[in-house]
Order: C-alpha cells, then structure tokens, then sequence
C-alpha cells in the first residue's frame, strides 16, 4: 500500500456522543498531522479526548465529521471488511489494562505467538514458517527484554513484565502503527520509564510508528513530540531534540510550538495567559518575521493614548520583557527555542 502525505492525518476531526439526548463534544475540530516512523505522546487534562482520538485511529470508532487517514487509508469510509483487515495489519494496541492485553492461560511467549498464529504465517509458510515465528518470538522477547520471563503465565509477571509483553504482542505482526492508551497508567515509576523505553526501542528497531496517550509526566523524556489536546483539539506541542557542538559537547533542545488550524486558529498556551493575564481578546501586531500579541489595555491606561500601536508602545504594556518569564523573553530569542542545555 503506498502513502502520500504525512502517515495520520487528522482534519477538523469531530467526534460527538449522545447520551439520553445530551450532546458530549469529544473532539472538536482536531488537526493532526504524524510522520512514519515517528514517536509521539499526546496529553491532555482528562476529558480532553486522548482515548477517543485513539479509539478512532485504531480503527475501533468512527469519526462524526471531519476525516482521519491511517496510512492513506481513510477511517470514516473504509468497509467492515477494510476495517478488519486495517487492524490486523496495519494497527497494533497496548490498554492501560494489563489485564486487557493477554491471555491469562497463555505464557508470555505463548502470547506472542499467538497473533502470529492467527495471521496464518504458519499456515502460508509451512514447516518454514513455523521457524520463521519462532525466531520472531524469539526477537521480539529479546527486544522487550522477557528473556527471564517468557515461560510464565501474565499472573505470575509483573505489572511491567505484562506491559512488555503487551507490546511485543501488538507489534508481532508488524504493524506499521502502535497505539497505546495509558501503557504506564497502573505501573510505578520505574517499571513505567521500562515500558516508555521498550516504545522507544520498538520505534527505533522495528521502525514502527507510535503513538501514546499518557499522563504520565516522564514520557517527554522519550518521545520525539509531545503534543497536548485541549478541548477536542490540538493546542501545542513540544519538540526535544539533542543537539551536537563543535566541541561534541550535548544539549538538549526544547522548542514549543502553538499548533494553527485550517483557518488560523491557535490557542496561547495557559501558563502564558496567565502570566499576561490575557482573557476575551488580545491586540496583535504584524512584525516582518513574528507575530506580537498584547493584553488588551483600555486606550486610557496607554498614558499618551495617542495613535501609537502595540510594538510601538513595546516595553511599556509588556510585563515579561522587564522580568525573566519566558513569554516576554522568546520573542527577542530565535523563534520558538525556549530551553536549552542540561
Ligand atoms: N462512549 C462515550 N459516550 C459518551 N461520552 C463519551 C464516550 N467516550 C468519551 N466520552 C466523553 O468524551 C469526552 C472525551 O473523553 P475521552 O475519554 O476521549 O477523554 P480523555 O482525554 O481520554 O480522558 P482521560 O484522560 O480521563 O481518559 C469526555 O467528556 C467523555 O465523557
């Protein structure tokens, strides 16, 4: 199957339930653009809709309007017969559940070769096939580091243990996508920063494009981009990368970016509405390379009133220039650099 154009694309996704007559506006025009082979967290405050983004990727739910493509494949119009074929194929699951990803009379490794069994590799391949899914199953355990575990049964691993399996299940296939909701959700800390790094390792190895919705603070540290929904709709994200310099010496750079609609729309991240106290409307001004945006100060509080516009009045409406917040300073920094170094 060939893809043009980014690997998920989401535009002006909306998806609405109804419950005894009252409408629940989980997404709300959301715009979403994933790259092959990248690795990305989504966030958000819970009721946000993360999990129903996901549950409409993965194939399980239908959109109420907009479109989403997987793969080029376009998930709102795709037959009964596609859909299933989209996730046994295309699509790999992690629930936050660790109970909801594995046979519990099955072993670790049992479980990993199941999906494989079931994709008839056996049967396509014969007695070579056969080999072929043992030595998947061996490298999927070697990757998911379940050498010491392989043989037991879910009840008798741990929390981490299951999760690691759970991946390697979703990805025995070799899915192009791997969607996990909430992987780290009932794990501790150090058993979830195990989980991330097997997405990262199944990202890196395998080549398999991730997506994980999480709450879980840590994932920034693993992730490519971590992008936040608010409201139904991507609002902002965040880049981490790791920088060389001539020295080879390393700094890792975090860049933020607001995320514009079709048609212009963005939202002001909500510690820098804060910070500015910006509420109902804001003043804007066009530079040659940037946009300024201004606390709507009532024309009598501007002292000379006047005709002056908001860059003109620069310095004297803006709070973050005379002090160290981030808002006031990015604007006189390269664009959108907000931290750097370690
Ligand atoms: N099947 C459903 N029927 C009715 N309303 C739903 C359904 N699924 C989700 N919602 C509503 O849609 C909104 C978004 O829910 P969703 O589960 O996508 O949010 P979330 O960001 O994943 O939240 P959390 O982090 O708590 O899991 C919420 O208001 C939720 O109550």
């Amino acid at each position: 199957m060939t893809t043009t154009g980014p690997f998920v694309q989401c535009e002006d996704l909306v998806r609405i339930f109804s419950v005894d007559g009252i409408e629940v506006q989980a997404l709300q025009g959301l715009n979403l653009r994933i790259e092959p082979g990248e690795l990305v967290a989504i966030v958000g405050a819970s009721g946000s809709g993360k999990s129903t983004l996901l549950t409409i990727l993965s194939g399980l739910d239908r959109p109420t309007g907009g479109t989403a493509r997987v793969a080029g494949l376009d998930l709102a119009t795709m037959s009964a017969r596609q859909r299933v074929q989209f996730q046994r194929e295309t699509v790999g699951f992690v629930w936050q559940q660790t109970s909801r990803n594995l046979l519990p009379y099955l072993t670790a490794r049992e479980n990993i070769a199941l999906p494989l069994t079931l994709a008839g590799r056996r049967a396509r391949g014969g007695s070579g096939g056969r080999g072929a899914d043992a030595a998947r199953v061996a490298e999927l355990v070697e990757l998911l580091d379940l050498g010491d575990c392989a043989g037991r049964v879910p009840a008798q691993l741990s929390g981490g243990q299951q999760q690691r399996t759970a991946i390697a299940v979703a990805v025995a296939n070799d899915p192009r996508l791997l969607l996990a909701d909430e992987p780290t959700g009932e794990l501790d800390e150090a058993a979830s920063v195990n989980v991330l790094r097997s997405m990262e390792a199944v990202n890196a190895e395998l080549g398999v494009t991730v997506v994980i919705v999480t709450h879980d603070p840590e994932v920034s540290e693993h992730v490519d981009r971590t992008i936040q929904i608010r409201d139904g709709r991507t609002s902002r994200e965040v880049l981490r990368r790791t920088e060389t310099d001539e020295a080879g010496a390393q700094r890792r750079v975090v860049e933020e970016f607001a995320v514009l609609d079709r048609v212009g729309r963005m939202q002001l991240p909500e510690t820098y509405l804060e910070a500015l106290d910006l509420r109902d409307r804001v003043r804007l001004d066009l530079e040659t390379d940037h946009v300024e945006v201004f606390r709507d100060v009532p024309r009598e509080q501007t002292q000379e009133g006047s005709d002056e516009t908001p860059s003109r009045r620069r310095g004297r409406t803006r709070r973050g220039r005379a002090g160290s917040g981030a808002p006031g300073r990015a604007a006189r920094r390269p664009p959108h650099v907000l931290d750097a170094g370690r």
